[in-house]
């Protein structure tokens, strides 16, 4: 019998999740149930983490308990700061940071008994409290700027740019950052949701998975696709060249162009209709709708010429460059958001956990005649 390959994974149904749903063909996106659009309206994200961890809707109780508990736990302790300054100093990718830094939480967190469901939802909530102030700590040091410790009383999103800004945030961008952190909670079986399931699956502890997953969320197909997308807008801006023109040779050249295309949808992604919106409203509030107008003509061009759909990352790029983002957090913000879903999936896997392990089909040499060192 011949193994059938599947490249990449495609369409294989590995597992059952209550989770996230989508829709590729329609664009539609839920969590629970719940569709994305009214979720990004009406939540915060401190309601959407309930919701993927506990599987309701809080109300308003359970989520001023919830809220004031992550609230509690944000600060880090001095040797974290002083791994995240050792590597701002060593100038140290944000994401390979924030992975080393997460990784060494392990040192000062307990709860250490995985088939313990609410340990292992107390350790999801400190680590998800945790990494905006890492995230936020590694930027401002690197840029030699005093750190600023988290305040409880503010919400997570608006407390996660007062400490990388040391300025409370106006209400639009606080709303619009928070609304981003929605969108960007879950979704599906992503290749960084992926990586942390295969690594909780040999019971390894969730810290594990969860520094399996920002390595893998890292990359340029996946969650690094952010900041390529405005590293683009920037380089096409800088260039002066007509900006379909650019696109267009990009493509000759056989690149790929970062913020487009799916696995999963095969037409636009429903979180990038959604971040359009903000990047548009951001640009007209500022009276500049540069960034917007490039977008939306490359997002048309590709439409027509090529049948590609702008994925989450396109319209999240200029959405935080117009809220003053440095580009190369895009992908760290992507991380501080995701944990929700990678605790979520995680959780889901050590309920129901089987060890996962694929086959590759065999094409090398076979029945190789063995030769001694001194023969060869
Ligand atoms: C949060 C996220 O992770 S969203 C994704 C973020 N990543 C990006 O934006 C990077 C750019 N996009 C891509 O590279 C891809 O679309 C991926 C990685 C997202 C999906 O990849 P796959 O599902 O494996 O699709 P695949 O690579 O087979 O592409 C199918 C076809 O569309 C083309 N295509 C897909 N995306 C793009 C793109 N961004 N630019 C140009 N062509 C593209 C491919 O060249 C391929 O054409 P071909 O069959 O003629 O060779
Ligand atoms: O689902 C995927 O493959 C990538 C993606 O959009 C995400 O992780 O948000």
């Amino acid at each position: 019998m011949v193994d059938v390959v599947k490249r990449g994974l495609e369409g294989v149904v590995v597992s059952e999740s209550q989770l996230s749903t989508i829709d590729g063909d329609a664009g539609r996106l839920s969590y629970r149930g719940y569709a994305i659009e009214d979720l990004a309206r009406g939540a915060s994200y401190e309601e959407v983490l309930y919701l993927l961890w506990y599987g309701t809707l809080p109300d308003q109780t359970e989520l001023a308990e919830f809220t004031e508990a992550m609230a509690a736990n944000r600060e880090v302790d001095d040797t974290i700061l002083e791994i995240t300054r050792a590597l701002a100093a060593a100038d140290e990718e944000p994401m390979a940071a924030l992975r080393t830094v997460v990784s060494a939480l392990s040192e000062s967190d307990s709860d250490a008994d995985m088939t313990d469901r609410e340990g292992n939802l107390r350790k999801g909530r400190r680590i998800t409290a945790k990494m905006p102030t890492i995230v936020a700590a590694f930027e401002r040091a690197r840029r030699g700027d005093q750190l600023v410790p988290p305040r409880e009383d503010l919400g997570h999103a608006e407390n996660f740019l007062y400490m990388l800004n040391n300025e409370v945030p106006n209400e639009v961008v606080s709303e619009t950052f928070d609304q981003a952190l929605v969108l960007h909670a879950d979704h599906g079986l992503n290749a960084s949701t992926f990586s942390a399931m295969v690594t909780a699956s040999t019971l390894a502890d969730p810290r594990a998975a969860l520094t399996s997953a920002i390595g893998t969320l890292s990359g340029s197909l996946h969650g690094g696709a952010n900041q390529d997308v405005m590293e683009m807008l920037e380089d096409i801006d800088r260039s002066g060249s007509d900006p379909l023109g650019w696109i267009e040779t990009a493509i000759d050249e056989g690149r790929r162009i970062p913020g487009f295309g799916h696995r999963v949808y095969s037409v636009t992604d429903p979180r990038a209709k959604i971040l359009s919106e903000r990047s548009e409203s951001l640009g007209k509030a500022a009276g500049d709708t540069k960034w917007y107008e490039m977008s939306t003509a490359i997002e048309q061009y590709l439409a027509e010429e090529k049948g590609l759909a702008p994925n989450v990352d396109f319209y999240s790029a200029s959405t935080y460059y117009q809220m003053g983002i440095p580009i190369d957090m895009y992908t760290p913000i992507f991380a501080i958001s995701r944990v929700g879903g990678w605790i979520a999936h995680v959780l889901e896997q050590y309920d129901d956990n089987r060890l996962i392990r694929p086959r590759a089909r065999y094409v090398g040499p076979k029945n190789r005649k063995f030769v001694p060192l001194e023969k060869r």
